[in-house]
This record gives structure tokens, C-alpha cells and sequence, in this order.
């Protein structure tokens, strides 16, 4: 598909990442959550186009989930993986001769891979090769026209596997930052989080985003302005807040306007396939120019995209009625250099620049002592010389008892009870019960150094907006001197009036 060809209309119905169902439903968009940072998006499907018996199937590192054990759930909660029965799909391959096997916990992505032995390597090889099957890819989904044989689903219910779970989440912006198909470096949520706060996205806003990439900033930036769908009706007076996305990478925009139309995100998101340092940012002849309230340039060379951005230009894709709030995302610090220098010769303000570096910060209680032995999470090494000293006491003590019921033993005598380890741990399991483990132990600050983000600097300036005579004579008129100090204007000699 080119990437100027429009999909068929918008879609109608609401979007998931703005309306969620109390339940998953068939059809809907949902994140699994697999592990930290490892998180998988499905739509939830009815049909079997896979030879399992239990439907459709989604197989992760964690095991197989049946769509079916997926639909009609809450959202959030856990869902136990299942045994699988490949049915058909084990006859299909030609090379693979040997009888279908079930698919248990962790047999997922190869035992799964019955097609031919390329498209497993080529899985092995993909940044995602803990998934199988998973129709993430919407170009993969492009390339494979809807399945004629397709039946209803009439499934064999699923057997749980004993071990391996994913919690099943509605989609938001962050979730599918976490889980999308990099076709590019995305911008991860920290960064967005605070380019969208800096730049004053809210609902009813207008922003300008080049180039689009693989579509992250676009999902984040689209909640942010979203205050309703666009109307029809004529009479309705009400702004949409709307996203104006450029992409010069041909397949990239058709990836992501597909991805866009799924996700019911195309009347909220205009995107256009164009090279906006060469061409700037018009639209198609029959859509009105964009008046960006805000613009983040996320490209090599933002410079060369800001000239079209000026308020002298006719066709500028500005707000004129307001300024215009910009960022633009470098990863060195010669771009930083070129791009401020620009806006500084063009009537850009405030211009100021800071470099990202966030960090996942750990804080916890860090317990030591002898008496956390056995208990989670602590460090159970003697926390003062005292309580070494008392262990090595315990222990010469018990040696002694251990000798003396030896020499009873052979004398006939009574002998005397030694404390096992196992007691003595259950003595501090029951002890603990008692304890209020939350305010005890050093609090502790450690920081995690795998937060995902990339070396960026921000630079954000503003483009204050035209003002001239008229609007100097229509404020004026609207807060008279006199009225907005009181009686206390001054005339032009400096007098009280
Ligand atoms: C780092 S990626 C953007 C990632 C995106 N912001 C996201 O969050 O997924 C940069 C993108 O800019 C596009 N690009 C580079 N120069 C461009 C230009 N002159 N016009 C339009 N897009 C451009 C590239 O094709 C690439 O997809």
C-alpha cells in the first residue's frame, strides 16, 4: 500500500485508548503484561485461523493463552497460561512429520513455529522473539488479506497449565510505547510526559509532530489533546483537539496509518507522508493549513524544518492568535548548537534547553540483623558486634550441649534438647508477626540504571505571537486603562489622570 493512499473512511467506533470496555471484549486492542518491560499487544479474536482447538492462541515465553481465556475478563486481571492442542496446525507442515504435541508452559515460540524453518529463525531473530504469531506487526497484517476459511470459533475449552501467567491491560499511550513495533528510536513516556507538560498540550490543543517514526510521541500526543471526536454538524462550535504528524519514511507512515486506523485514532490524527525540511508543512490542497498551538520536531536537523515556522511565511501552520510552543528532540549537542542559533535570529523567546537524564529511583527499608534469618528480602548477617558475639555464644553453647548428651548417651544419662535451625527460624517467622516492618531498618535510595530513554537534549523556545495596532486598539477598548488601575492611569506626561 502507498503511504499516500487513504485507508477506507475513519473508523466510527471510539477509540480504546480513550474509552475502556469494563470487560475485554472480541476484536479489542489489549496489552499483555508478561513481566516489567516486557509487554505484548493483541487484538482479542473470536475466529481460529490457526489449527489450535482452542481458537485463536497467543503464545509468549510464559506459555499459551487462548484468546478465548483473554476474552471477557477484566481488565488487569492475572490469566493463567494453557496447555495447547495444535490440532491441525502440527499435521500441516510438509516437514514436520511427527505427531502434534501439546504446547506446555514455556514451549511457546518454537514448539509453536510448525510453519517452515525460516520464519523461525526469522522469529529467533526479531527483537521479540519471545512472541509467536502475534499479529503486533500491522504491516505484517497488511501483507495477509483476512483469511477465506476462517470459521466461527467453537472452541475446545482450555486446560490450565499449572505454571506461567500474564495480566491482561486495556491500552493507554504508555502501555504501547512499552509493547510497539520499533521501526525507529521511540520517545519513551518520561520524555514525553514532560515535552507534552512543557509544551502545554491540552484538550482542544493543536500540535505539529515531525517526523512521526514508529508512532509513540503521536499516541501520547493524541490522548493529550483529545476533547472529543471532530463533528460533522455544522453548527457545533467546539475546537477538536487534532495532531498533525509528518513522516518522510514511506513504509513507516503506511505502518503507522494503519496502526492509526486499528486503533480508531484517524480523525484525532491527520498524518501526511512528507519531507518537511524541504517542503514544509502544508497539507493536501483540499485541507485547511494546520494552526499549531505547539510543534515537536523529533528529526536530525530541526533547524531546517523550523524555517517554514515563522509567522512571516503566509502559509505558516501557526496559530496566529496565540504563540506557538516548540521542542525539538537532539541527540548531540552540534544539532542543540545549530537549532538555537536559528531561533535566536528568527523571534524565537524563551529559549531554553535541558538534557534528559531520568533515573528510576529504589527506595526501601534495608534490614540486617540476625533476627530477619529466614525472612524476605533482608540481609540476615549479624548487624552489631553484639549479636555476633551472641551467635558465636549460641554456637559454643550448643557444641557443649552436643558433647554433653554424647557422654549421657553413652552413661545412660538425660539428654539435653538442642534448638534446630529449622526451629529457630520458625521462632523468627512467628516473632515477626508482631513486628512493624515497615518502619524498621535503614531507609535506603538506590538508583536502577535501566530506565529506557535515550541520550536527548530538549530545546524549547516559544514564537510569541503578531501584535500590532488593531490588536493594541481592540485591547484597549476591552480592559480600559483607567478600569484595570483603578482610576490611577497616568497620562502621557507621567501625571495621574
Ligand atoms: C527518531 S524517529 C521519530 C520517533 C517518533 N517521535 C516516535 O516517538 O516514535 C525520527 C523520524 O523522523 C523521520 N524524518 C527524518 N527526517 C524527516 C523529514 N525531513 N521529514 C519528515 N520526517 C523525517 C525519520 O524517517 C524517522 O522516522
Amino acid at each position: 500500500m502507498a503511504a499516500d493512499e487513504p485507508l477506507e473512511a475513519p473508523s466510527k467506533r471510539p477509540s480504546p485508548f480513550f474509552h475502556s470496555t469494563p470487560l475485554t471484549g472480541p476484536d479489542s486492542l489489549a496489552i499483555l503484561h508478561l513481566k516489567r518491560d516486557s509487554l505484548l499487544p493483541l487484538t482479542l479474536r473470536t475466529t481460529a485461523d490457526e489449527g489450535y482447538a482452542e481458537g485463536a492462541v497467543t503464545n509468549t515465553r510464559f506459555g499459551s493463552f487462548p484468546h478465548s481465556t483473554l476474552l471477557g475478563t477484566e481488565w488487569g486481571t492475572q490469566i493463567r497460561a494453557s496447555k495447547v492442542d495444535t490440532g491441525s496446525r502440527g499435521r500441516k507442515g510438509k516437514q514436520h512429520k511427527e505427531p502434534p504435541k501439546d504446547q506446555g508452559e514455556r514451549s511457546g515460540p518454537s514448539n509453536a513455529a510448525s510453519k517452515d524453518s525460516d520464519s523461525s529463525k526469522k522469529r529467533k531473530a526479531d527483537e521479540s522473539s519471545q512472541i509467536d504469531d502475534v499479529p503486533t506487526s500491522p504491516a505484517k497484517k497488511l501483507k495477509q488479506p483476512p483469511q477465506q476459511n476462517e470459521q466461527p470459533l467453537v472452541p475446545k475449552a482450555a486446560v490450565e497449565a499449572g505454571s506461567g501467567f500474564c495480566h491482561i491491560l486495556p491500552p493507554t499511550p504508555e502501555a504501547w510505547t512499552s509493547s510497539l513495533d520499533h521501526r525507529t528510536q521511540v520517545v519513551y513516556t518520561p520524555d514525553y510526559s514532560y515535552i507534552l507538560q512543557r509544551l502545554r498540550a491540552r484538550p482542544g490543543s493543536t500540535i505539529i509532530e515531525a517526523g512521526a517514526g514508529s508512532g509513540s510521541f503521536t499516541h501520547a500526543a493524541a490522548r493529550a489533546v483529545f476533547n472529543g471526536y471532530p463533528s460533522s454538524s455544522s453548527t457545533s462550535t467546539q475546537h477538536s483537539g487534532k495532531v498533525y504528524s509528518y513522516e518522510y519514511h514511506e513504509p513507516r507512515v503506511a505502518t503507522l496509518r494503519q496502526e492509526l486506523h486499528d486503533h480508531g485514532l484517524d480523525s484525532i490524527v491527520h498524518l501526511t507522508h512528507r519531507d518537511v525540511c524541504n517542503k514544509g508543512f502544508a497539507l493536501d490542497a483540499s485541507t485547511p493549513p494546520p494552526r499549531a498551538d505547539a510543534i515537536f520536531l523529533d528529526l536530525p536537523a530541526p533547524w531546517l524544518a523550523l524555517k517554514h515556522l515563522t509567522r512571516s511565511t503566509p502559509s505558516a501552520p501557526l496559530n496566529p492568535s496565540g504563540p506557538t510552543h516548540l521542542c525539538t528532540f537532539s541527540p548531540c549537542i552540534e544539532q542543540v548548537t545549530a537549532t538555537v542559533s536559528f531561533l535566536r535570529k528568527n523571534h524565537w523567546t524563551e529559549i531554553s534547553m535541558c538534557e534528559v537524564q531520568h533515573k528510576r529511583i529504589d527506595v526501601r527499608r534495608d534490614r540486617v540483623g540476625l533476627k530477619e534469618e529466614g525472612l524476605r528480602g533482608v540481609n540476615a548477617s549479624a548487624a552489631s558486634v553484639e549479636e555476633a558475639i551472641q551467635r558465636l555464644r549460641d554456637v559454643e553453647s550448643k557444641l557443649s550441649v552436643y558433647h554433653e548428651n554424647r557422654a549421657a548417651a553413652e552413661e545412660g544419662g538425660q539428654q539435653k534438647k538442642i534448638q534446630s535451625k529449622a526451629e529457630r527460624l520458625e521462632k523468627i517467622k512467628r516473632e515477626a508477626e508482631g513486628r512493624k516492618m515497615y518502619k524498621e531498618g535503614n531507609l535506603v535510595q538506590r538508583t536502577e540504571p535501566e530506565v529506557r530513554t535515550h541520550t536527548s537534549y530538549l530545546v524549547f523556545a516559544v514564537l510569541p505571537r503578531v501584535w500590532g495596532e488593531e490588536d493594541e486598539r481592540r485591547c484597549a477598548e476591552a480592559w480600559p486603562v483607567e478600569e484595570v488601575m483603578g482610576g490611577e492611569a497616568e497620562n502621557e506626561d507621567g501625571k495621574k489622570a
